[in-house]
């Protein structure tokens, strides 16, 4: 067993002392070196040549000052960073999150899992991550508008559409990559595919806001038709209420699901009937077009229950998608989970789970999709619309929702192939881990020593 494994032991302690205070990272190294150092015990190329701690350090962190000022002519000032943690299989791509939980450590994190996720999809994209601590919440577009600029005016210099493509996350949505394209644009006059998540109108791809969710919904498709399951008639409690949340909510309610619940961090709703697709649509329009909060769902529909504070993990469920943040379901949510009889846990976010928790459900032998495989089809479609900026083309959206269903069974059938048990279950965590990383370890090893 890799956590008794003394290199192992060695390696975490080294890594903990080289990432003082950087808990989140610490965590993702973790879970992924777990199931590494088991898998290349025999493969003394991968130890020569010190694979895994290059990937564990990043290629470089960039951190900057953004300042700003709000509509009362305050000068605020933000930090701001880029993560550029593995360019081996193509440029660094990953999200930016603007949320004011975000540190270093947070990003260097989702850099990290970033790596491997890129890797999973097939296409040649390398891992990376920014954002800020700043908070989008509450504050007016055109205070919005001008962090964005001020970001991008730092920014710039660091990425490009063969260097670096950075996207959204938390907090980065639709109006906030219009702000940022529109800056790289006016500083660089170039317009090129530097960012991905762009609206239609300007070199954007259909399917890239949906792909996320629908692409969770995708394996968690697959993992229930391996054991002879369907996701008609199931009950799924989905946390969250952003980009990820509603569209995995959408294609579990077009698939026949009973999507039971949705949060945000004031609390949650709990819909015993189900989610109804109309329903669905206002509650679109609640929190992405007017940023609302979801309580407002619970006054205006009957049969719709809000609890404040509370999470959706304790509520009756066949199924649970946790798609808001990191670390929302610790072991005893997992216990929860289990004893309520949940058969599937499908991260829709990234690190929603702790490495404790995780165990808890393997254990259970629950169904359980790590975030790196289940909601690759984000960075999928974002790495299609790269190619679509490249060829200055654009694809009709039914080809992309073909090709992102395509990749999703391609990236469930990476974990079966190396995550099968000898008991037949499937870890698919491990599965994960060990297909993200030969990829990127190849490439390495290719490279020599740098
Ligand atoms: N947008 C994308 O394409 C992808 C996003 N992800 C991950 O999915 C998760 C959600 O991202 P998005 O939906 O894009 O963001 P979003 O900003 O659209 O929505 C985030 C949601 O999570 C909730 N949330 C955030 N922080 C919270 C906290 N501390 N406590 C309680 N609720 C909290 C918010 O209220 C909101 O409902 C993140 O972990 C992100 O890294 C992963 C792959 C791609
Ligand atoms: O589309 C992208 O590049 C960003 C996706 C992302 O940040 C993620 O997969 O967590």
């Amino acid at each position: 067993m890799s956590a008794e494994c003394p290199d192992f032991q060695t390696f975490m302690e080294g890594v903990k002392k080289r990432n003082p205070g950087q808990d989140e990272f610490v965590q993702a190294v973790h879970e992924v070196s777990r199931d590494i150092f088991d898998w290349i015990q025999d493969k003394r190329e991968y130890h020569e040549a010190e694979i895994l701690r290059r990937i564990a350090e990043p290629d470089r962190i960039v951190s900057f000052r953004v300042c700003w000022e709000d509509d009362d002519h305050n000068i605020r000032v933000e930090r701001g960073w880029r993560v550029q943690n593995n360019n081996a299989i193509g440029p660094y791509k990953g999200g930016l999150r603007f949320h004011p939980s975000v540190t270093e450590s947070v990003l260097k994190f989702l850099a990290f899992e970033q790596t491997f996720k890129n890797s999973l999809t097939g296409l040649p994209m390398g891992g990376g991550k920014g954002g800020a601590n700043f908070n989008p919440k509450g504050k007016s577009d055109a205070e919005v508008m001008r962090f964005c600029q001020s970001f991008m005016t730092e920014l710039y210099r660091h990425i490009g559409p063969d260097v670096d493509v950075p996207a959204g996350d938390i907090g980065v949505g639709s109006r906030e990559i219009g702000y940022l394209f529109g800056q790289y644009k006016r500083i660089t006059n170039r317009w090129e595919g530097v960012l991905t998540g762009k609206a239609n109108e300007y070199g954007g791809s259909p399917m890239r806001v949906e792909a996320t969710g629908y692409g969770a919904v995708h394996f968690l498709d697959h993992m229930l038709k391996r054991r002879d399951e369907e996701i008609e008639g199931k009950r799924i409690v989905i946390s969250g209420s952003g980009n990820v949340a509603l569209h995995a909510a959408e294609k579990a309610i077009a698939l026949g699901g009973k999507v039971v619940s949705l949060s945000d961090s004031d609390g949650v709703i709990h819909v015993k009937d189900g989610i109804g697709a109309e329903q669905l649509e206002w509650i679109k329009q609640l929190k992405i077009e007017e940023r609302g909060r979801i309580s407002e769902v619970a006054d205006k529909y009957d049969g719709v229950e809000f609890h404040e504070d509370g999470e959706p993990w304790g509520i009756d469920a066949d199924i649970a998608m946790p798609c808001a943040t990191q670390n929302e379901i610790g072991p005893d949510e997992a216990k929860t989970l289990v004893d309520n009889g949940v058969m599937a846990v499908v991260e829709g976010a990234n690190m929603p789970t702790t490495n404790d928790a995780v165990e808890v459900l393997r254990d259970a032998k629950l169904l359980f999709a790590p975030g790196k495989a289940a909601n690759a089809g984000g960075v999928a479609v974002s790495g299609l619309e790269m190619s679509q900026n490249a060829e200055r083309v654009s694809w009709q959206r039914e080809k992309l929702e073909d090709m992102l269903a395509d990749l999703m069974e391609d990236i469930h059938g990476k974990c079966v192939e190396h995550g099968e048990c000898s008991d037949g279950y499937i870890d698919y965590a491990k599965g994960a881990n060990i297909a993200g990383f030969r990829k990127v370890a190849d490439a390495m090893l290719a490279f020599g020593v740098m």
